[in-house]
């Protein structure tokens, strides 16, 4: 059966590599977009063995580019491949791969930062959030400058269990700069430890994969890049509203040399700021003198608590904004000090 299995096993028929295809159609990178290519096929390989066990599973690639990991995926006997590409240059390319994997790849030319994931897969793919992750992964290397607000994005989806999360706890793979990696994955203590460690952390199960040298790209970029898993969690780890818990998050480490209560007073208008600093480390058990890398999740989950509790009797609170009272304090000084001058 084991031998059978192996013998019918899908591998896509003899391509040009992705170097030729590169020459082939002429896809110079864009250093401008940021396109650094991966054509070490062992590599891409890796990072679809790292997603999981890809067999009949549905997978959604972002940035095919070229196809290197594409047609690891492929190999991978999926059920179906999504990719969603915003460069034309690589359609036809993807175009040749397509037809090499006959009704398997579906191509897109469209954003990931826009394109609607909810009904590009079958309904029954659907599991409960507290089952098993469903068949569904998702897989990119894309540019940083994408990544990153991406991820943010998914996390809120994850939030909210919506966008690519109506299939469930869908996982993902996807590459981020090296130091960005490290930070999504940063322990309390860490150098690294910073506002994507919680954000990411309080809603997922987060893995470093493994790293993959700059080197290993066309063109060479300056940096490392590191393969990030993600698996969402059955239990957020904070049950608060994503935009509230951004809010603590941030303003917490606005200031991440000093102690924490610095960024903490920021929640809170200048008036009354000590006071309800003060209250809110009290009620959160937090000691003030703790910098924002030593927080442990748990100590953002009481401080988000306890600012949930702070919002609900001051219905003002959790749109007031540090900078916008800062900008008008300046602007009232500026006014005093016009009307000085014209005394
Ligand atoms: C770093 S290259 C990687 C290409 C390929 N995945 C590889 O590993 O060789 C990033 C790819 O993402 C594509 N891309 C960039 N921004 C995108 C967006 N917003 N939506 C879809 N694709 C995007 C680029 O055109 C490029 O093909």
């Amino acid at each position: 059966m084991g031998a059978q299995a192996k013998l019918g096993a899908f591998r896509l028929p003899p391509l040009p590599t992705i170097g030729e295809i590169i020459k082939l159609f002429g896809l110079r990178a864009q250093k401008q977009l940021s396109q650094n290519f991966l054509l070490d096929l062992r590599l891409t390989d890796k990072i679809v063995r790292k997603t999981g066990n890809l067999k009949n599973a549905h997978v959604y690639e972002v940035g095919p580019g070229p196809g290197g990991i594409t047609r690891s995926i492929l190999n991978a006997e999926v059920a179906n491949l999504l990719v969603v590409e915003k460069d034309t240059r690589f359609i036809p390319g993807l175009q040749m791969l397509s037809d090499a994997a006959p009704g398997k790849l579906r191509i897109v030319h469209g954003d990931v930062l826009t394109f609607k994931l909810e009904k590009a897969f079958p309904e029954h793919l659907q599991r409960k959030w507290e089952d098993d992750p469903p068949s569904v992964y998702i897989i990119g290397n894309l540019p940083f400058s994408v990544s990153t607000p991406l991820i943010i994005k998914w996390l809120e989806n994850i939030s909210k269990r919506d966008g690519p999360f109506i299939y469930g706890r869908t996982q993902m793979t996807l590459t981020f700069q090296k130091e960005v990696a490290e930070r999504l994955t940063a322990n309390t203590g860490s150098k690294q430890r910073s506002r994507l460690s919680i954000m990411a952390q309080y809603l997922c199960k987060v893995q470093h994969s493994f790293t993959i040298p700059g080197r290993a790209f066309v063109p060479k970029p300056e940096v490392d890049v590191g393969v990030v898993h993600f698996t969402p969690l059955v239990q957020p780890l904070i049950n608060q509203p994503f935009k509230l818990v951004e809010k603590v998050v941030q303003s917490t480490f606005q200031f991440r040399r000093k102690y924490c209560h610095h960024g903490i007073g920021i929640l809170f208008p200048q008036a009354d700021r000590s006071k309800n600093t003060e209250k809110m480390l009290m009620l959160a058990d937090v000691d003030p003198t703790l910098r924002p890398a030593q927080l442990s999740i748990l100590h953002f989950k009481n401080l988000c608590d306890v600012y949930r509790k702070m919002c609900d009797e001051d219905p003002n609170l959790f749109t007031y904004n540090f900078r916008d009272e800062l900008r008008q304090n300046k602007s009232k000084k500026r006014v005093k000090d016009t009307d000085g001058d014209n005394d």
